[in-house]
């Protein structure tokens, strides 16, 4: 069999830049093989990366500017696309993930919030639930992609899930399952991003497709990148290997409350954005170190703890029992601190990156999204509803042929 030349390309919640793998594919599920050609981040413009964190963090923008910074968004992509490529015969498919700027889990009330509360016509609704959907909104659309590199674009991945009751997220767990599960091994894959988010794979044996668990832990690296920025007044943007941290000492009082907060404690399946886990939570948390005195050191160290407990406490909350190996991924995996404060929470769960599994922890999330374009032509389900709450599997995708000339 051919193996089919995809391009996945992502950006995640920590904005950073578009994540582009060209992979070449074969298989479908278990017999799925996928080999990374090209790896590369192409940072934003730094203004096109500063709107894009306003516009997450809530700043008004009109439905004029919502077009151009979709099409500012869709352009660069595609410029990630085209460069990737380099050197290699042309990809027939691109999966592009997009760049999330709002994010609401199911489970909204639509008549009691008080935004929509105004707009409601008064009378009673005919319909016998309240609840919302959820909502998530990734830009950079497809449609734009596909007409300027010439290639069919799959983008809008969270939406089929989201219209089944599902949370549209986390959506890498099924090709976890596919790509890292083991036939005698309990492991979890745990990106750390902007947001953490867990893959429970149990040996692949028996019905182990139905065991698996997931879900988004809470913060990853959101709450770290942001303090970082605002010790350094801007001049850095992320603590590099965990040094900063390193060189402090978690408040553990700080740690317990905020561990209490009621995300951490909901159960799966559960999702959340920098929507919870943003500017606002940030000032929040550095306002509760002021009573204590801490360095930015402290903070820094702190702010670790939380991303590192929540990750921990979540399995013993969550999980049937722990696995014996842990494999960490995306940027946080490289935070040697971070590292080992999961080590040592962890006892007896080796702690591992994905790439000593064979999957680059840090293209692992697009390649994910290359596979699931490449799912989406084989009319393949690319969600588990088990890890994001929807009601059945589905196709996920919207395909944007190409049409007429480039
Ligand atoms: N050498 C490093 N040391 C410490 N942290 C790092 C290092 N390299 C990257 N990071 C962290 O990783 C982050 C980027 O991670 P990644 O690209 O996986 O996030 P993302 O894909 O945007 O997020 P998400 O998975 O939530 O969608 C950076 O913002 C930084 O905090
Ligand atoms: C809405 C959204 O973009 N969610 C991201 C985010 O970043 C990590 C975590 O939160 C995860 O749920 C998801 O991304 C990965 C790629 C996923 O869907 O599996």
């Amino acid at each position: 069999m051919h193996p089919t030349r995809v391009i996945g390309l992502m950006s995640g919640t920590s904005v950073d830049g578009i994540d582009a793998a060209l992979v070449e594919i074969v298989g479908t599920d278990l017999d799925l093989k996928v080999e990374l050609l090209a790896g590369k981040t192409y940072p934003y413009p730094a203004a096109l990366r500063e709107k894009i964190l306003a516009i997450c963090g809530g700043a008004p923008i009109s439905m004029a500017e919502l077009a151009a910074i979709d099409d500012a968004i869709a352009l660069v992509f595609a410029q990630a696309a085209q460069n990737i490529q380099v050197g290699y015969p042309p990809a027939t498919l691109i999966g592009s993930h997009g760049q999330t700027v709002y994010h609401r889990p199911p489970g909204f009330s639509i008549s009691e919030n008080s935004v929509s509360a105004n707009i409601l016509p008064s009378h009673q609704s005919p319909f016998p639930y309240p609840q919302s959907l959820g909502y998530s909104l990734q830009l950079g659309r497809g449609a734009l992609i596909s007409r300027l590199t010439g290639i069919t674009t799959i983008s809008n991945f969270r939406v089929a899930d989201i219209a089944v009751g599902g949370h549209g997220a986390p959506l890498v767990p099924r090709v976890d399952a596919y790509l890292l599960s083991h036939p005698q091994e309990a492991r979890c894959i745990q990106n750390v991003g902007g947001i953490g988010n867990v893959t429970y794979l149990p040996p692949r044996r028996d019905d182990w497709l139905n065991q698996i668990l997931a879900w988004d832990t809470g913060p990853g690296n959101s709450l770290l990148d942001l303090a970082v920025q605002y010790f350094s007044n801007g001049a850095k943007s992320y603590d590099e290997n965990g040094s900063w941290a390193a060189s402090g000492s978690p408040c553990y009082p700080l740690v317990e409350k905020w561990l209490s907060q009621d995300y951490f404690r909901l159960p799966p399946p559960k999702s959340t954005g920098r929507e919870l886990f943003g500017v606002t939570y940030l000032h929040q948390c550095l306002q509760e170190c002021q009573a204590y005195q801490l360095s930015p050191a402290d903070v820094l160290a702190t702010i670790t703890e939380l991303t590192a407990a929540s990750i921990v406490n979540s399995y013993h909350a969550f999980l049937p029992r722990m696995p014996k190996c842990l494999l960490l991924c995306g940027g946080g995996s490289q935070n040697l601190y971070l590292k080992h404060r999961l080590e040592l929470l962890l006892k007896s769960v080796k702690v591992l990156t994905t790439d000593e599994a064979g999957v680059s922890a840090e293209f692992k999330e697009a390649i994910a999204f290359a596979i699931l374009a490449y799912w989406r032509q084989l009319g393949l389900p690319g969600n588990l509803p088990v890890a994001t709450g929807a009601d059945q599997e589905v196709v996920l995708g919207e395909v944007h042929p190409v049409t007429g000339d480039k």
